[in-house]
């Protein structure tokens, strides 16, 4: 059986999915899995292609640390347990920067040109990069695919991309990029099948998971984006503050003496939900801690997310529907009830049976603003980029080499 491998580093979660290649180009899913939960309570969970359980493992805390060593574990499950030989690998890769406004076949000069960015997306293009590196050293001719969070970005006007900085600074790539775009990107290619009466109007989509952003969206290409030149601005996340005044990176380096190494330390790993709160990184844990600072971080999060879809639905000159996905999105009511007592004043009513239910609309009929929750699938959406590169690239050879 033929099949492609998609490997997609978070912030909290190193998730995969394998997928067999049928006729005419579909892909059937085999195996999906994912280690979560790292810096709380890490878990590796996997099932077959029918839901089937293949694995359940909890972890101590010390024993995944981070992103990295789940990155390990969850390989050598794959590596050991599975054998698995797939003919092509497709990963997400999260800064493509000015270079990539769609996915590329890697060689190792688009290696040397993704780290670059290694310092714009530290919580995550290094591990983007390191099984890239060793599948290139150890299987060359195996066909690899980097699939960008930024390209669905690409569509936004000028405008929206700009920093009121000096122009010298936006040709060398300062700009704003905006990122999720895999995730975005699956939502507006489905939503014409699961909501179609709004899959061509103005759609507020917020992807909240450790990372944390929406998108506005207009006939299903984004407008504007609420993370920028990297993915700290915007909302409040995990571990990251979201917008944030930079006289608060002067005051750190001047007042406090920080280098530049140690805020950026600070600002991607000690803040957010979990600075904030002092309890958790994990929304999971914050909604069961009596913590009231685990409160204030949930009611800052609800807040901030107001915010944002009010400038968002700016950019749309209006709005037509709001979109809940990932991880807190998919599976945190209270949290969607939270953001949508932010929205009333835009004419958004949920109805708590369905919202805690986790249907697909949790709007009420009378609701102005139709709320949906859609489940992402960024690993789908790696696997059909990688096949319609190989399908569409004469010089790569998917039969060559197969990872054992
Ligand atoms: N049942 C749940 N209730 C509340 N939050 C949840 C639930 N399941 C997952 N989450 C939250 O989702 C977040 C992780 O989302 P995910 O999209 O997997 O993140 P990432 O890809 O950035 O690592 C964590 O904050 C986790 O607490
Ligand atoms: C870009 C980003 O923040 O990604 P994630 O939410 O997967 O950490
Ligand atoms: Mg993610």
């Amino acid at each position: 059986m033929d099949t492609i491998l998609v490997v997609n580093a978070g912030s909290s979660s190193v998730k995969f999915q394998i997928f067999s290649v049928e006729g005419e180009g579909r892909l059937r899913r085999q195996i999906k899995g994912q280690m979560d939960g790292i810096g709380s309570r890490p878990r590796l969970k996997a099932s077959g292609g029918a839901g089937d359980p293949l694995a359940d493992r909890a972890y101590p805390i010390e024993a995944v640390p981070d992103v990295s060593t789940a990155m390990g574990v969850a390989g050598a499950w794959l590596r050991e347990e599975l054998r698995i030989h797939p003919i092509a690998v497709g990963h997400r890769v999260v800064h493509g920067g000015p270079d990539y406004d769609r996915p590329v076949l890697i060689d190792h000069g688009v290696v040397a040109r993704l780290e670059r960015f290694i310092n714009l997306a530290p919580l995550h293009q290094p591990h983007n990069l390191s099984p890239i590196r060793s599948i290139l050293a150890n299987f060359p001719t195996l066909p690899q695919v980097a699939c960008f969070d930024t390209a669905f970005h690409r569509t936004h006007g000028a405008l929206a991309d700009y920093y009121a900085i000096p122009h010298q600074l936006h040709a060398e790539g300062v700009r704003r990029y905006g990122f999720h775009g895999l995730s975005y990107e699956y939502i507006a290619r489905t939503l014409p099948s699961v909501a179609p009466e709004i899959a061509k109007r103005r759609v507020i989509v917020a992807h909240l998971g450790s990372g944390a952003s929406m998108c506005a969206m207009k006939d299903g290409r984004s407008v504007e984006s609420t993370m920028g030149f990297t993915a700290l601005d915007g909302l409040p996340m995990g571990t990251r503050p979201g917008q944030l005044d930079p006289g608060v990176v002067l005051y750190l380096m001047a007042e406090k003496g920080m280098s530049a190494a140690s805020v950026q330390d600070f600002l991607y790993r000690e803040c957010g939900l979990k600075g904030l709160s002092g309890v958790s990184n994990d929304m999971r844990e914050l909604e069961k801690s009596d913590d009231p600072k685990a409160k204030l971080a949930i009611d800052y999060f609800a807040y901030r997310i107001g915010l944002n879809a009010g400038m968002l639905a700016a950019a749309l000159q209006g709005l037509d529907a709001f979109v809940f996905t990932a991880g807190i999105g998919e599976n945190s009511a209270t949290v969607r009830a939270r953001v949508a007592e932010q929205l009333a004043w835009l004419g958004v009513a949920l109805d708590p049976i369905q919202n805690s239910r986790h249907a697909r609309l949790i709007s009420q009929t009378g609701s102005l603003i139709p709320v949906y929750v859609v489940p992402t699938d960024e690993e789908l959406m790696i696997a059909q980029h990688t096949l319609s590169l190989l399908m569409n690239t004469p010089s790569s050879n998917p039969r060559q080499e197969r990872v054992s």
